[in-house]
């Protein structure tokens, strides 16, 4: 079939090139020029495993391209996929200023063209927006509307686009879905055939309950902490029960990321205007926000204060895999520990730059154990393969005393304490 995809960013880039190795024609439209520069020599602008060497087989094959034009270089596409970004806005809500941009360019599109087409809505968006394109797109009688809402992970974009946990779409019309079964026919995953507005919830909902998990482990690793019971064994000894599952149970430092933050207070504010309290979800949010605090508190108690202490942060990225450093924990661990006046030396395999640029005070390393040189603490902030599975001997003749801080419980607990260290993790020692 043949595809437009409107914003090749995280989801955009990954849904295209997807489609396209699935044999679709596809086009890439992005306002950025400069982007579509890179992406047209086959360079991924952003960081996701196996993008780029994807990108280059459908490229040089020729079912994959990118403009900047959608009435001028996407005119062909029956199925134009909406992949911009919905950030936060200041008050909360989702900002949707993007995507009634590219409706009014698909609008534009359909005056010129007037051929039958699908617009099909993956950014994620609160509930009645689709209903909302669907009106202003009212007067094309030949147009339909979905709701095809996107569950990648970064880090492993590629992977989940081509291999889905499900596939959700909300229509209003049988050739919609129809239409929709025929793109992804070679996909092979459960269907939701529903509304957009329920399509649209069961992306909020599925964000705000993972990100639950995560907060409920979170706030039990503190009592875990205050225990000395060890919240790993905990998870793992919960998550053997199918009902509860062993996935998003890890306590740490608490999730970032460019969707779970803005996503559950999206759907707070929704809650709000409806006069609907989801006092849950308020508190999932408040535990996200003191979980880096809290831990750098422990650090300060442990190490006997923090003024003039040389702490190593090994990972910035919000999660291992991206250089995606939206929301990181490590940007509100950087600042606590600067201004309890640590001396604080960095290191990360590709968000180093992005993250020096907020803060310049940080001495950023080439490798881990140059960070750790001297360190009168390690802290692990993302656990990145080459942050966690270290030379334990070279790093305790590099650091100045051996002391780790795990605050994504990845290290190996029991191998460190017989090289020597003094181990702290997220509510376990
Ligand atoms: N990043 C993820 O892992 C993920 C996963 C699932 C869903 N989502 C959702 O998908 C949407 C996109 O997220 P993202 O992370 O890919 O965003 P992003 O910021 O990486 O990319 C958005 C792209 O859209 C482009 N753009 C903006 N306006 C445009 C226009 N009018 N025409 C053409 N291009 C335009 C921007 O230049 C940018 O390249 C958001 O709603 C997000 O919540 C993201
Ligand atoms: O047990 C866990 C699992 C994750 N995290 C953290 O949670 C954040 C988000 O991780 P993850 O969900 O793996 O990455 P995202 O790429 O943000 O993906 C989420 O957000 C996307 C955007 O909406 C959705 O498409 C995905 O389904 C959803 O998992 C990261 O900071 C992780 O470190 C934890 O702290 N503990």
């Amino acid at each position: 079939m043949n595809v437009a995809v409107i914003g090749t960013g995280y989801v955009g880039l990954t849904t295209a090139v997807s489609l396209a190795l699935h044999g679709h024609r596809v086009i890439g439209i992005d306002v950025d020029e400069e982007k579509v520069k890179q992406l047209r020599k086959k360079k991924s602008p952003i960081y996701e495993p196996g993008l780029e060497e994807a990108l280059e087989t459908v490229v040089e094959q020729g079912t994959l391209s990118f403009g900047s034009s959608l009435a001028d270089e996407a005119a062909e596409a029956e199925i134009l996929f909406i992949c911009v970004g919905t950030p936060e806005s200041e008050d909360g809500t989702a900002d949707l200023r993007y995507l009634f941009a590219a409706v009014e360019e698909l609008r534009l599109l359909q005056q010129h063209d007037p051929r039958k087409r699908a617009v099909v809505v993956k950014s994620t968006v609160p509930v009645g927006t689709g209903d909302r394109v669907a009106d202003l797109l009212r007067e094309f009688a030949s147009v339909h509307v979905v709701s095809n809402p996107e569950f990648l992970r970064e880090g492993r974009a590629l992977r989940d686009a081509l291999n889905p946990s499900r596939i959700v779409i909300g229509a209003d019309h049988a050739e919609a879905f129809a239409l929709m079964d025929q793109l992804y026919e070679r996909l092979s995953a459960e269907w939701v055939r529903t509304t957009r507005a329920n399509a649209e919830m069961i992306k909020y909902a599925s964000n705000a309950f993972l990100a639950t998990r995560i907060s409920f482990m979170n706030e039990l690793s503190r009592l875990s902490a205050a225990l000395g019971t060890d919240i790993e064994v905990i998870a793992r000894g919960m998550g053997l029960d199918s009902r509860i599952g062993p996935e998003f149970l890890r306590a740490g430092l608490g999730y970032g990321g460019s969707c779970f933050p803005k996503d559950t207070i999206a759907l707070l504010q929704v809650a709000k205007e409806q006069g609907v309290s989801l006092g849950i979800l308020e508190q999932v949010r408040e535990v996200n926000r003191t979980q880096p605090s809290w831990y750098v508190q422990l650090m300060r108690e442990r190490l006997q204060g923090l003024v003039g202490k040389r702490i190593a942060v090994l990972g910035l990225s919000f999660k291992p895999d991206t250089d995606d450093i939206r929301e990181a924990r490590s940007l509100p661990v950087l600042a606590e520990l600067l201004e309890a006046g640590a001396l604080v030396s960095a290191y990360d395999p590709v968000s180093a730059e992005a993250v020096a640029r907020l803060y310049p005070q940080v001495r950023y390393a080439q490798d881990v154990y140059e960070t750790l040189t001297d360190a009168d603490a390690a802290l692990l902030v993302t656990e990145w393969k080459d942050c966690v599975e270290l030379q334990w001997d070279r790093v305790k003749e590099v650091m100045a005393s051996p002391v780790l801080f795990d605050g994504r419980n990845a290290w190996p607990t029991q191998i460190v304490k017989r090289h020597g260290f003094t181990y702290c993790g997220v509510g376990k020692s």
